[in-house]
């Protein structure tokens, strides 16, 4: 687990992160989103022992992180702005890797690169931003280490490559103790990875929930009534997020379990109801609304 205990980080009179505690727990894919400048990839390079909190503390497996080098053998980061050394190829990489996790799995690389469609032996300055992407993603798969951190390296992958991804994570969690930790600016880029999500707003840690929780306290129907006075009377009695209409539909996003509001809804008898699956972001509407926030304004 890695235990993020009140930290804090300041760049001269800029303060980065704040006060920021959270607990990133085993075997499950964690989202880290907040807008440009909200503090992740300060937060993901103390996490990955890289910078020094200038208060607080983080732990991995119960190991202080910043030097100390037995703690860093379990993590693999990739930074949003890689480097790749001149002339280096993929399988140059994977050597290069291979010195500092012992249990690298060259062979494994090999093959997953064929899978992804991707050279090793080309070079490295010749890959498109997200062949670089995925190639950093397989190193960090094939480094074997118990914690994955990435930063924005899933933004902007074509929607193949990132289900690849996706069931790639979804495989190893299964057959081994392994965490990915996803940064993203984009709330839609995190959709349908992650089991967690922990929203950072100005350097300070919003929330932080588990989405299957919050996916049962808030449902989205689609209906269609007779007559208006139907639809404004349950508007009523609804704990309402928001309201859609398109044609004679009604999209209604609501505070609720799906028992609760389906009951509410066939008490006016529709002509038609069912449940519609939500985004991540409509599910976000609701959580920043308890924290005091509007969601326009931490990604707008
Ligand atoms: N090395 C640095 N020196 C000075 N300021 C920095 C440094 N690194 C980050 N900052 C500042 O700290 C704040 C948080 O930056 P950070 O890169 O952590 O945000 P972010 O959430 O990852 O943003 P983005 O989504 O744009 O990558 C920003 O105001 C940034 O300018």
């Amino acid at each position: 687990m890695i235990e993020i205990k009140e930290c804090s980080k300041s760049f001269g009179a800029l303060q980065a992160v704040s006060k920021v505690s959270l607990d990133i727990e085993e075997r499950e894919v964690f989202g880290l989103v907040g807008s440009n400048g909200a503090g992740k990839s300060t937060l993901l390079r103390m996490a990955a022992g890289i910078l020094k909190p200038d208060e607080g503390e983080i732990r991995i497996d119960d190991l202080q992180v910043f030097d100390n080098e037995e703690a860093k053998k379990q993590i693999f980061y990739i930074s949003d702005d890689c480097y790749f050394p001149a002339n280096y190829t993929a399988a140059d990489m994977a050597s290069f890797y291979r010195l500092y996790y012992p249990g690298f799995e060259h062979q494994r690389f090999s093959k997953l690169m064929r899978q992804f469609l991707l050279d090793e032996s080309q070079k490295i300055s010749t890959f498109s931003k997200g062949m670089k992407k995925q190639l950093m993603t397989l190193l960090g798969i094939c480094a074997g280490t118990k914690y994955l951190l990435c930063d924005e390296t899933f933004d902007g992958l074509d929607p193949v490559v990132r289900q690849g991804v996706k069931s790639l994570f979804a495989a190893e969690i299964m057959s081994r103790d392994f965490s990915p930790v996803l940064a993203s600016h984009n709330l839609r880029e995190l959709e349908d990875i992650c089991d967690h999500v922990g929203l950072l707003y100005k350097g300070g840690m919003l929330l932080s929930r588990n989405l299957e929780d919050m996916k049962f306290h808030i449902h989205k129907m689609q209906c269609v009534f007779t007559d208006k006075k139907q639809e404004d009377a349950l508007k009523k009695e609804l704990d309402v997020l928001k309201v859609d209409h398109q044609g004679s539909l009604i999209m209604i996003t609501a505070r609720g379990t799906r028992a609760e509001i389906m009951a509410k809804i066939q008490e006016k008898n529709p002509l038609f109801c069912e449940v519609l699956p939500l985004t991540l972001e409509e599910i976000f509407i609701s959580e920043t609304e308890v924290a005091g926030y509007e969601i326009q304004n931490i990604f707008f």
